[in-house]
């Protein structure tokens, strides 16, 4: 599964802490991240990830542009709800597009929690059948 990772500022040490916690579960997909928080996700844990630019400068959008091609399975973006964002058009943008192509989408720990554990269990199997008819029908 490809799996995106991002975090606004203030919920950047909560993402690392459920990077470490998962390691286990994540380092068995393709992880993409922006740039800030891939960089401090991967320096904490050592998990490889595809790396995009910082959120305000456009990695919120080339993470939307996977989704758009439906080739990103999930997306965990711990959203800083207290804090203004300069870019909040392109936060809004991923989200609307996550609802537009049906991808998963946990914008907090509590739901990343159980998009971790139903993960493991393979609840998001039909992420792969999506994908499997999308590549027979080009
Ligand atoms: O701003 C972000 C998401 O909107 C996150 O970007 P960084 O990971 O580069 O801090």
């Amino acid at each position: 599964m490809n799996i995106a990772l991002i975090a606004h500022d203030d919920k950047k040490s909560s993402i690392i802490g459920f990077a470490i916690a998962y390691k286990h579960i994540l380092e068995k997909h393709t992880l993409y991240a922006t740039g800030t928080t891939g960089k401090l996700i991967s320096d904490e844990t050592g998990l490889a990830i595809h790396r995009f630019q910082s959120g305000p400068i456009g990695g919120d959008q080339q993470i939307g542009a996977l989704i758009a091609t439906n080739d990103m399975d999930m997306v965990i973006f711990f959203r800083d709800p207290l804090t203004a964002q300069p870019h909040e058009p392109d936060v809004s943008a991923l989200m609307r597009l996550c609802d537009v192509f049906q991808i998963p989408l946990a914008t907090n720990l509590a739901s990343a929690e159980l998009f971790i554990h139903g993960l493991e269990r393979g609840d998001f199997h039909w992420r792969n059948v999506i994908k499997t008819k999308k590549d027979r029908e080009g």
